[in-house]
């Protein structure tokens, strides 16, 4: 059996680390970290992200300033949020968050996002950078810097090892890849086009789920004693919930938990610590700002 790693309990000691630490920035400089979270439209899942985004803000002491748009907000008057924020002093961290309605252009609008405040780190320089080797860039993306921090804080270690990805998108496929090839991983991406992923995927030492493809990942397709990191949120249909849905993986947790040797589970992983990656980000950007103007 696989050892399950609790996401929701180290991401709740990352969590009093950073209040520890937005304690002492505010006595030393009289500042807190701020964090602008602009949304765009109702989404249900966009607004409940949003909705925990803000709430762990304001348990750590780091000031949050929500920004919400309509849908129809045209793409001038969102850049024009971006550099009101971009100019603010008190707002360290800027996220925009993903998807925009079908009309905004997305890389645009990250591209506005001033570096020193780019906490999602999805500014194409930031992107570029990652990619690059001995360069870095100035903040990691959120989820594929919280899937490293459960495989070092597990004891697991990357370099040397063989790597799967399963997904190639902008904010988490891609990104992951290349944060496991700069820990010296030997990393393969399988995607949609990928013919026998199974057989890909078997020789992974650590493999990374982020297809949004509920359940994918069987059993049988994982190397016995493996780490497998879940990354996907699916919402599927649970008459039984009072929600009316249930989370569940990219990985079919009941298989894969007999044979890995470690596995995250969803609720409970990943997800937590995408969002404590981004409170830490925030706070390393307010750190950086802080001392520059000291
Ligand atoms: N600019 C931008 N940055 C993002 O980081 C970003 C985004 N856009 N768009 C959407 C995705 C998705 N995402 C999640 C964050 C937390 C959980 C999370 O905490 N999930 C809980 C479950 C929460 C529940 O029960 O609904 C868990 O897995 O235990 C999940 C997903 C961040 N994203």
């Amino acid at each position: 059996m696989a050892t399950v790693i609790d996401g929701k309990a180290v991401a709740q000691t990352i969590r009093s680390e950073i209040a520890d630490e937005v304690r002492r920035l505010s006595e030393k400089y009289g500042k807190v970290p701020g964090l602008a979270v602009v949304i765009v439209g109702n989404r249900k899942d966009s607004q409940s992200y949003v909705a925990m985004k803000r709430k762990a803000c304001c348990d750590l002491g780091i000031k949050s300033f929500d920004i919400d748009l309509t849908e129809q907000v045209s793409q001038v008057d969102i850049i024009k949020q971006v550099h009101e924020l971009n100019a603010n002093p008190d707002v360290h961290g800027i996220l925009v968050q993903l998807p925009l309605p079908k009309h905004i252009n997305e890389e645009q609008v990250l591209t506005e996002i001033s570096l020193e405040k780019d906490v999602d780190g999805f500014h194409p320089l930031n992107i570029g950078k990652l990619a690059m080797k001995g360069r870095e860039p100035l903040f990691l993306p959120c989820t594929p810097k919280a899937c490293l921090e459960l495989l070092s804080r597990s004891g697991i270690s990357i370099k040397g090892k063989k790597a799967v990805v399963v997904g190639r998108s902008n904010i988490v496929g891609l990104p992951a890849s290349l944060l496991l090839l700069k820990a010296d991983a030997t990393v393969t991406i399988v995607h949609s086009h990928t013919s026998d992923p199974e057989s890909i995927i078997r020789q992974a030492d650590i493999v990374i789920a982020a297809a949004g493809q509920p359940k994918m990942i069987k059993g049988s397709w994982i190397k016995p004693g493996a780490a497998v990191i879940d990354v996907g949120t699916n919402a599927i249909d649970d008459p039984s919930k009072k929600s009316g849905y249930r989370l569940v993986g990219d990985v079919d947790f009941e298989e894969v938990s007999k044979v890995a040797g470690w596995i995250t589970p969803v609720p409970g992983g990943v997800g937590p610590m995408t969002v404590t990656m981004l409170l830490k980000n925030t706070l390393e950007g307010a750190k950086r700002t802080l001392e520059q103007n000291s």
